[in-house]
Formats: C-alpha cells, structure tokens, sequence
C-alpha cells in the first residue's frame, strides 16, 4: 500500500463540565463527546525518503504548527522511521471553533501514518503521543463517542441515539487558552458518575464566559433557540442544536443569519476513519 485516503471528523462536546484546576494550570473536566459524520479529509502517499510534505486547499495552514505535520513528525521520531509522505489536507471544518477539527487532523494523521510506515504501533500509544499534542486527539484517536474525564483523555464508551444536528459558526475566533484562564470561568462544578450521565443536566461551564465576552455567539444561540434546545460546543464559538430529521434542520439551515457558517451532520457512535481503515485491509 503507497496511498491512503482518510476522513478526519468533527466533534460536539453535549455537555462541557469543568470540575477543577490541575496544578499545571490545565483543567479537570467531564464532558460528553459526540462524533459527527462530517468533517476532513486527508490524503497520504508514501516517500521512500524521509521528507514530510504538507499541501492544503487552504494555503494558510501550510506551516510548521499545523498539527497533521507536528503529529507525523513526532511519530517519524518515535518510531525512527526511514520513510517519509506527501500529506494533503481537504479543510472543511471551521477552525478555532470548539469541533476539535485540528485534533481530529492530528489523529488521522497517526493513524494513516501508523499504517503507511507499518508500524504496528498499539492505539494505546498513538493516543498517548496525541496527547503530548493536544488534549483532544486521544478522543480521535481512539474513535468512539465517549464520556471524557481528566483533561479529556480517560474515555469511556457510550452508545448514544444518532440524531441530526446542525452545527452554525459565528464570524469570530476564540483562543481556547483564553477561556481557561479568565477569572470567571466556572470550574467547581460537581463531578458526576459514568450511571449519571445520561440523567445529568447538560451545560457547558465555559458559554455563560463566552456569551459575555462574545456577545456574536450570544446573539447565534438566540437565533436558533428558536428552532431547538441550543449550546455551545468546548470553547466556542460554534454552537449546535439536535433536530427530529434532516428536514427541518435544513429548514433552519436555509434561515442562517449571515455572518454565519452553518452544516448538518448526523452524530456517530464510531469514527467513520475505522471503517475507512478497515476498507484498506
Ligand atoms: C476544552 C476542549 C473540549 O473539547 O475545548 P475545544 O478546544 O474543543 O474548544 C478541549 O479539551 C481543549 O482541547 P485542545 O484544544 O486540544 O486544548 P490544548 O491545545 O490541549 O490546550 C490549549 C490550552 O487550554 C488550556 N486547557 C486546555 C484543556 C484543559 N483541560 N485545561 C486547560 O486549562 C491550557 O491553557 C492549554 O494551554
Ligand atoms: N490541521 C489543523 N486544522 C485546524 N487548525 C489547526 C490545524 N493545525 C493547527 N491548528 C491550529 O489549532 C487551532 C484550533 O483548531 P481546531 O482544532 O479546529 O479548533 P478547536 O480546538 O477549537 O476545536 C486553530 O486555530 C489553528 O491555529
């Protein structure tokens, strides 16, 4: 095998619960990450040299702290590996919006990668050098929509109803680590058990912080409050609202407030890029 074509899927966090800070100034947290349908999607074609090459149909991810080529180039050093690939990433997701796109890039990265070099490298592994990356990627990582405690990466399987949601973005990015660092973040929230999960009022600790400092997703989420129950998703700034079918999110979808971007995706309680991978054995 010398190509590989891969997708690499958005997430919602249904709830965001912040139940504490580390010493390290990361937070605790438990949250409910749902997998979507919908997302990137990445190329890979092996080089017998070592180089590693990026290529994008957005020219401005080209760099160096792009995550896909700051996830190869840790796993190339991991597994001291002599091949190297050209790498093409069809960006779709938003970015900077709370749907863990980069995250989701990172980790299809070490999984088409882990396949194309042969490495054999167990998943356990992989998600720990995703973690070295970003607090998101074991997520993707491992592949499945999952209750999420520590700083996101101690998962737990959970089968949830594969509902329609539409997903909208407001105009404006928000810097994760701004959020976690303000003063007024809620962060005492009381943690709940895996039997609790379901039962539990979903709420996201960090929208009360950004609605306030970000009126642009306060006003998003009443516009579409008035189809469905809404929420913000991680950090922000997209917000996300579960619909009876397709229909009537596309209904909402077609009355989208113009500032914004909006897409239907339906949540998945597996990765579509195992499927993906299973089809190349
Ligand atoms: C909170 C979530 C929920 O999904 O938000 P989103 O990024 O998806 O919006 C994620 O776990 C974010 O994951 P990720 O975006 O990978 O975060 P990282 O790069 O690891 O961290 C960015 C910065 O946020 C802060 N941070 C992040 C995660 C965490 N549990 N506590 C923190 O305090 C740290 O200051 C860190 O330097
Ligand atoms: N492949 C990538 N796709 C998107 N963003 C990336 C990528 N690599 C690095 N980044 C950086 O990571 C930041 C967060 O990206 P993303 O994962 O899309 O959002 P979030 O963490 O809010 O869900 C972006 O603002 C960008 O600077």
């Amino acid at each position: 095998m010398t190509t590989l074509i891969l997708p690499a899927v958005a997430k919602l966090n249904l709830f965001l619960h912040i139940t504490g800070r580390r010493p390290d100034g990361y937070h605790n947290l438990q949250t409910l990450f749902q997998l979507l349908d919908t997302g990137d999607t990445l190329s890979f074609r092996l080089r017998d040299d070592k180089q590693i090459h990026l290529a994008c149909n957005n020219p401005d991810l080209v760099n160096e702290q792009n995550l896909v080529l700051r996830a190869a180039r840790l796993l190339q050093a991991h597994s001291n590996c002599l091949q190297g690939c050209d790498i093409y990433l069809d960006k779709q997701l938003p970015m900077g919006g709370g749907l863990g796109g980069g995250s989701s890039d990172a980790a299809t990265t070490l999984l088409g990668l882990n396949k194309l070099w042969q490495l054999n490298l167990s998943i356990d592994t992989l998600a720990e050098l995703g973690l070295s990356l970003g607090a998101d990627i074991p997520l993707f990582v491992r592949g499945y929509t999952a209750f999420a405690e520590g700083v996101g990466e101690k998962l737990r399987p959970i089968e949830l109803e594969q509902k329609t949601y539409l997903i909208v973005t407001p105009d404006c990015h928000i810097s994760t680590q701004e959020i976690f660092q303000h003063p007024d973040l809620i962060r005492d929230t009381t943690k709940i058990n895996y039997q609790q999960v379901l039962t539990t009022n979903w709420h996201n600790d960090c929208q009360p912080l950004v609605e306030r400092l970000y009126p642009i997703v306060a006003i998003t989420l009443q516009w579409l409050v008035e189809y469905a129950t809404c929420q913000m998703t991680g950090t922000g700034a997209s917000v996300f609202a579960a619909f009876p079918d397709q229909t009537s999110a596309q209904h909402a979808l077609k009355q989208l407030p113009p500032s914004c971007r909006g897409f239907i995706a339906k949540g998945v309680n597996q990765s579509p890029v195992w499927a993906a991978l299973a089809d190349t054995e």
